[in-house]
């Protein structure tokens, strides 16, 4: 087809680029799996290290296999002194997915096997990001804090362990099950346009490292990961239930966005909105703040009666990492560090069936001209 004759499809939308065996989205049942598993099933019964295996090794692991892949991800969490001394350096006011997308970076610099672009080199590049980018996330919060990193703790889960490195201590189990259910929950879902991003890196012959940065610049933006934070801040500046309502007319009124509402592929429900607001609402009982919940749920009601848009997995996610204790500018490296999985399982497929990702464009720009001599420019 030549470029005038193709049709134009802004945003991609209804595009299918590729095949993928990752995960299947299913906006018809508002259901989503990875690799044939129901993510709420998933979340509920399995600890979100099963679920990185599963992603990046198509099936579940047995005890034996959990253990071992366990032993590797907490053994590689250490960062080096050169990094510890960067992530010190950086603007303490830098915004925390610069921070991770530079730290990520500089882990690329450092990784003995960074342009060694074979499956094998890849996946255990991959175990080493997953392994750092919590260390690296908590020492750049900590450090913008004026605050020392702390050294993460190999006896801890993957969950437990992200709140040691932030807070130092491990809280109650309700609160890290809540955790590690959203991290399953956020760990993957098809071409979303941070795994497409780093798919289009690897199709260029690119590497693990550069794929995943370019994941966390394309993941920061409010239309995709970003919309947790802004959640939150839309809920901190309606400040009550009372105001929720009035507040949403205000937006309509102006025609503008209501963050964590809306898909591009799901027009009738997210499929993983369920589970994390179940345990959103378990996250303020423990605290015993139901504030952020009922103008959540006050919000998400009006928007269907009046929209008919429903919330996004952002919606709920950003009131319980508030409710977890998380300050608000981590709710979206907390994405980062879930959806490495997601990214890294891509880059593999993406890599072992290579095509170069580059689509056209049509022109509309000024008709072919002659370049006049600087005399007779305006
Ligand atoms: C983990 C994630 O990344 S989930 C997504 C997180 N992002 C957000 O929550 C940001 C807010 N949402 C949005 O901006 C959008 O819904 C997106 C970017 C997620 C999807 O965008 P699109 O697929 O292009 O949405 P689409 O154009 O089909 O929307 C249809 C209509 O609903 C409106 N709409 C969609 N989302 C919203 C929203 N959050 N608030 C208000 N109106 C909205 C659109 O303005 C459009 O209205 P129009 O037909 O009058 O122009
Ligand atoms: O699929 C998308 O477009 C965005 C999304 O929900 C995700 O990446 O989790």
């Amino acid at each position: 087809m030549s470029e005038a004759q193709s049709e134009i499809r802004k945003g991609l939308v209804g595009v299918v680029a590729d095949v993928s065996s990752v995960s299947k989205v299913m906006p018809e049942t508002n259901s989503l799996t990875y690799r044939g598993y129901p993510v709420q099933d998933l979340a509920e019964n399995c600890a979100f290290e099963e679920v990185a295996y599963l992603l990046w090794n198509g099936e579940l692991p047995n005890a034996s296999q959990l253990a071992e892949f366990r032993r590797e991800e907490a053994s590689q969490r250490v960062l080096t002194p050169a990094l510890l001394e960067v992530i010190r350096a950086f603007p303490h006011d830098a915004h925390p997915m610069d921070a991770i997308r530079t730290a990520v970076s500089f882990l690329g610099m450092e990784d003995p096997e960074t342009a060694d672009v074979s499956e094998p080199a890849t996946r255990r590049k991959a175990m080493r990001l997953l392994a750092k980018i919590p260390t690296a996330i908590a020492a750049a919060h900590r450090a913008s804090k004026g605050l020392d990193a702390i050294a993460p703790d190999p006896s801890l889960t993957f969950a437990e362990n992200f709140f040691h490195l932030v807070f130092g201590k491990v809280p109650q189990p309700e609160v890290v099950k809540a955790f590690d259910v959203s991290l399953t929950l956020y760990a993957e879902h098809g071409f979303n346009a941070s795994t497409f991003t780093a798919r289009t890196i690897t199709s260029t012959g690119a590497d693990l490292h550069g794929a995943v940065v370019g994941g966390i610049a394309a993941l920061k933006g409010p239309l995709h990961g970003g919309a947790n934070e802004a959640v939150m801040h839309m809920l901190s500046e309606i400040g009550d239930p009372s105001r929720a309502v009035e507040w949403l007319q205000s937006r309509f009124d102006h025609r503008a966005l209501v963050m964590g509402f809306g898909h591009r592929v799901y027009k009738n429900g997210d499929s993983r909105v369920p589970t994390m607001t179940k345990y959103a609402e378990r996250m303020a009982e423990v605290v015993g703040d139901r504030r952020w919940m009922e103008m959540s749920r006050l919000l998400a009601a009006e928007m269907l009666e009046k929209k008919n848009i429903h919330p996004n997995l952002d919606f709920p996610a950003g009131p319980a990492y508030h409710l977890m204790g998380f300050d608000i500018p981590l709710f979206t490296p907390i994405f980062v560090a879930s959806r490495i999985t997601g990214w890294a399982a891509h880059v593999i497929e993406q890599a072992v069936d290579n095509r170069l990702i580059r689509p056209l464009s049509q022109y509309t720009g000024a008709a072919q001209r002659a370049v006049p001599p600087m005399s007779q420019r305006g």
